[in-house]
């Protein structure tokens, strides 16, 4: 037996022609989704994600603008541009493209961003609307995973979950999301015991520990559907998730590849809540 390959290519390619239906509408009443990355100085990783996340905005009609700043720019500098997007009536979502260097203070940075233009959701205002279950915005790789899960019709009500890394990026807030629609979620990290054991007891295991290919077929239970966030590269180059693919999709029922998994979701993510954002805009300017 062979899992179902969870393509985040395809379901990405579905749900822009979702995003292009509820774009055109906003056009309609003369608004334009307006979305404005921060990029930070040469890492060429972040330079091939900021021009994916351009190329899939522009395509949709997304007025996209991108403030690249030099390696040195200082944290002032950087919260005056902040603060100009804040006022910005174009702009519906601000964000900054994550690592920064180490002059630049990511928290604060974060919390300069207008709670309702924080499209990445990493503001504490977000944070705790996100574990209160009110709603705001929610992180797109998450987001985006919920987004995949519910393509492959995967329930997640009662079932069990074990979310193994604890990022404020991926696995805090996808925590939080399967805890709201219903799943018993546990979090693991690398300090946990018997991890092997914890993660075979999920029905859902979702990986983001930044560690190449290190969930072999022992950590997973049969029929598990395994979501693997992790992007790395090996020792002969190779993009690798953090899952040992070969070896796991002999024994789950469902996993996501890397390249083409999670990877095309996270920006689908953050254009459904960029879009998202243009539309309460357009119920503002309504009333
Ligand atoms: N401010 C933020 N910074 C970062 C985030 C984020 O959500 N907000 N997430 C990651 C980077 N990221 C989006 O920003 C991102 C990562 C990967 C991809 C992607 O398309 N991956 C492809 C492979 C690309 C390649 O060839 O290397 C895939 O998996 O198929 C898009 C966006 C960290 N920073
Ligand atoms: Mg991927």
């Amino acid at each position: 037996m062979s899992a179902i390959i969870m393509s985040g290519t395809q379901v990405a390619q579905q749900a822009d022609a979702e995003f292009q239906q509820r774009i055109q509408h906003l056009k309609q009443r003369q608004i334009t989704p307006g979305l404005a990355v921060v990029l930070i100085g040469d890492d060429p990783a972040s330079a091939i994600y900021v021009r994916n996340k351009q190329r899939r905005a522009q395509k949709l009609g997304i007025n996209y603008q991108l403030h690249h700043l030099a390696a040195s720019v200082t944290q002032a500098e950087l919260l005056t541009l902040i603060q100009q997007l804040n006022q910005d009536p174009d702009v519906d979502g601000v964000m900054v493209q994550m690592p920064v260097p180490p002059q630049i203070d990511a928290t604060t940075v974060m919390n300069t961003i207008d709670p309702d233009k924080d499209v990445d959701g990493f503001s504490v205002v977000n944070v705790g609307r996100l574990w209160s279950g009110e709603s705001g915005n929610f992180p797109g790789t998450p987001r985006g995973i919920m987004r995949l899960l519910a393509a492959y019709q995967i329930h997640l009500a009662g079932q069990q979950a074990v979310v193994i890394g604890r990022s404020n990026i991926v696995g805090k807030p996808m925590a939080s999301l399967l805890l709201r629609a219903n799943a018993t979620v546990t979090v693991a990290h690398s300090k946990t015991r018997n991890l092997a054991a914890i993660a075979r007891q999920a029905d859902i295991l979702i990986v983001a520990i930044g560690q190449p290919e290190m969930i072999t077929a022992q950590y997973v239970k049969p029929g598990a559907t395994v979501i693997d966030v992790g992007m790395n590269h090996n020792a002969q180059g190779k993009l690798v998730g953090d899952v040992q693919f070969a070896d796991v999709q002999e024994i789950a029922g469902f996993i996501t590849p890397v390249p083409g998994g999670v990877g095309p979701m996270t920006i689908t993510g953050l254009l459904d809540q960029v879009i998202t954002l243009a539309e309460q805009r357009a119920q503002r300017d309504d009333h």
